[in-house]
């Protein structure tokens, strides 16, 4: 379900004549930076329209709910590779919201027996094989977007944002898991909680880091250009290293990532990318 989840009018129209098992939550506010800048926005639309499509399910006795949640909600981890039972701590009103939420479903799973499946991605990545769907937003903040439409002469550099992180070469590490792959374990869950599983939280990631700058080497490598760079300061709320411990779901459900290299992640997204331009 995407969209202004705000409008319970329409939720209860569509709720109320169909027959719905669970809805798989996709609508939300996702940019760490935009989130420090503009906090209720995050709050309005990840919390209160979350409320709003919660109420009415739980009116129309629609039982289950696949929640897109975060890594952000961890914050500065105190060890890697991070498990579901680490410290959520935030840095960032983005992973505030999300685990509120998360904490909402826990009530309401406990109130009125709502079932549901938090799935904390890692950095979603790359396009779907078909060259048909990819990832773009307006405007663009995300570092493998960026990096591909500097490889592509689209814009003159890409911005590598703090380089005196506590890292091997002083950039952010984060871990890119496929968008497929991501689309795989929502299934997963979907079919784990029709056949009646209790609510559950999953990390989703590769389990590997890749600094910064290894992504913009491994993408120069993917695109065959040159991509410039230009060091700035560190992005407000941004935790130095995120990488995913997913064993909980590959045991639990047999979640296995098909995308399990950045290489083939960035060079999915290339070809999406050049198809479009
Ligand atoms: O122009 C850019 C853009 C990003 N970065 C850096 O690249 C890394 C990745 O940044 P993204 O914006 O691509 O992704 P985030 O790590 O901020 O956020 C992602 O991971 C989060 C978990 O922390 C959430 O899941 C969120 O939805 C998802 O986009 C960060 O260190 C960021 O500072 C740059 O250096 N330059």
């Amino acid at each position: 379900m995407e969209g202004d989840l705000g409008d319970a009018d329409l939720l209860n129209r569509l709720f109320g004549t169909h027959a719905i098992d669970a809805v798989m939550h996709f609508a939300a506010f996702s940019q760490v930076g935009e989130s420090m800048h503009q906090p209720l926005k995050y709050y309005q639309n990840n919390i209160a329209a979350t409320v709003t499509l919660l109420d009415a399910m739980v009116r129309h006795n629609v039982k289950h709910f696949i929640f897109s949640s975060t890594a952000a909600v961890y914050g500065e981890p105190e060890s890697v590779p991070i498990a579901e039972e680490h410290p959520c701590k935030p840095t960032n009103p983005y992973g505030n919201t999300k685990l509120a939420v998360e904490r909402m479903l826990a009530d309401c799973d406990a109130a009125h027996g709502l079932t549901y499946t938090a799935l904390r991605y890692f950095n979603a990545a790359g396009a779907d094989g078909s060259g048909e769907i990819g990832e773009m937003h307006d405007p663009e903040t995300h570092l493998i977007p960026i990096v591909l439409q500097a490889a592509a002469g689209q814009r003159d550099c890409i911005q590598v944002f703090g380089t005196d992180y506590p890292t091997t070469d002083g950039t952010c590490i984060r871990d890119y898991v496929h968008v497929n792959d991501l689309a795989q374990a929502h299934l997963l869950a979907l079919d784990a909680l029709l056949e009646g599983a209790g609510s559950a939280v999953y990390n989703l990631g590769s389990s590997k880091g890749y600094s910064v700058r290894e992504v913009i080497e491994k993408a120069e490598a993917v695109t065959g250009r040159n991509i410039p760079v230009k060091e700035a300061p560190r992005r407000a709320g941004d935790p130095a290293i995120l990488i995913a411990s997913s064993d909980r779901i590959k045991k639990e459900l047999g979640w296995m990532s098909v995308y399990d290299n950045l290489e083939a992640i960035i060079e999915t997204a290339w070809n999406w990318h050049v198809s479009r331009t």
